[in-house]
């Protein structure tokens, strides 16, 4: 991966969703060859034949993509590879995949969460089991049918080694799909990881009826927290304020087209949780909000939300919890 050259590579997908679906389909359009690993013999098989029909319903997609349920065949030869399935998945899927994966190529993390168990973010549990394999985070406000539709988008891509996420931004990028460099890996992650939290916020004020003034208290509130915690995590404060925090945070906490909110938004009716789409918002507000306490970071709607997921607080309770604290300066 050394010339900054947006043709031909070998791009290999690890996800069948909506997500590595829609991606691989963007790496084709961007004139790679793309591979597409996915546990599901069905999902393969469908996507071989030019659709998705679990996580993209309707969608067409490029029957070039070489989907495969063998690891082993998606990986090898592959230049680059970017890991879409869920965040809590990561640590198993690379650990599978680990023996096919030779030490310079770069992992590329799509998935947005923190590791519910551990709290580590996903570039450390991806630097712990692939040590000399370089890291980088895709992450900013995208929705998969969009991407899967070639509709214009804007995403990040981030890595410690500029020159490196700068090479990726180039190779990702099409007629409609900008990618962006950054070098602020940590940033990145933070950013997609909380904006799913704020999501479900977000919704559930939405599903009780709390009015928009208090939707965009909320997700304004959510910001401030993020800054809190990024800041914690060494993030930058202006890629906070770029696509993966404040960028994201305004697609997913406005529209039911987001899982997180509709998650949050069956919340707020009261309305039942089980067999619902993933929503990577549920494990990562209990881990954030144990990380918070323990490093004494005020974020009392990510602990809300933990305790109202949790079974502990209603969202009634959560409401009038967050409008009698202490009155404060606005930037405290
Ligand atoms: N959808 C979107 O718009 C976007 C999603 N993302 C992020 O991408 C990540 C993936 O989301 P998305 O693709 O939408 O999710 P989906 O629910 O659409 O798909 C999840 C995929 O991961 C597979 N999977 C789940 N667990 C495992 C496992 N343990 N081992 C192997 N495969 C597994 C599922 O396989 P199976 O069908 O067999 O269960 C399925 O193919 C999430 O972190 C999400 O936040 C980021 C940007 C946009
Ligand atoms: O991350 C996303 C868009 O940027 C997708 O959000 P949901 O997972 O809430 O659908």
């Amino acid at each position: 991966m050394s010339e900054p050259q947006a043709v031909g590579r070998h791009m290999a997908v690890l996800g069948g969703g909506a997500w590595g679906t829609a991606l691989a389909q963007a790496m084709l359009r961007a004139g790679h060859r793309v591979s597409l690993w996915a546990r599901d013999a069905e999902i393969a098989a469908a996507i071989r034949q030019g659709e998705n029909p679990r996580y993209l319903p309707g969608i067409a997609i490029d029957q070039g993509i070489e989907a495969t349920t063998s690891l082993a065949e998606a990986l090898e030869g592959a230049d680059c590879i970017l890991a879409v399935t869920p965040a809590q998945s990561l640590r198993q899927v690379l650990n599978e995949a680990r023996q096919h994966i030779a030490p310079v190529i770069p992992i590329v993390l799509c998935a947005k969460g923190i590791e519910r168990d551990s709290g580590a973010l996903l570039s450390t549990i991806a630097s712990e089991i692939l040590p000399g394999n370089p890291i980088a985070a895709l992450s900013g406000p995208s929705f998969a049918t969009d991407v899967a539709k070639d509709l214009p988008t804007a995403v990040v891509v981030a890595s410690r080694d500029e020159a490196l996420a700068a090479e990726l931004a180039a190779l990702f990028s099409a007629r409609n799909l900008r990618c962006y460099s950054s070098d602020d890996l940590v940033g990145v992650e933070i950013g997609g990881a909380l904006k799913n939290v704020f999501a479900l916020a977000a919704g559930a004020v939405a599903g009780a009826g709390l009015g928009a003034s208090a939707q965009a208290a909320m997700v304004t509130r959510g910001f401030v927290e993020l800054r809190r915690i990024g800041a914690a995590f060494g993030a930058k404060p202006e890629t906070l304020m770029g696509l993966s925090g404040l960028g994201d945070l305004m697609l997913t906490c406005s529209s039911v087209q987001s899982r997180n909110f509709a998650y949050g938004l069956a919340m707020g009716q009261g309305e039942s949780l089980a067999d619902r789409p993933l929503a990577e918002g549920v494990p990562t507000a209990a881990i954030a909000a144990r990380l918070a306490a323990e490093q004494g970071i005020d974020a009392p709607i990510i602990s809300a939300v933990a305790a109202i997921l949790e079974g502990a607080i209603t969202i009634g309770e959560a409401v009038s919890m967050l409008m009698t604290r202490p009155l404060r300066t606005e930037t405290d």
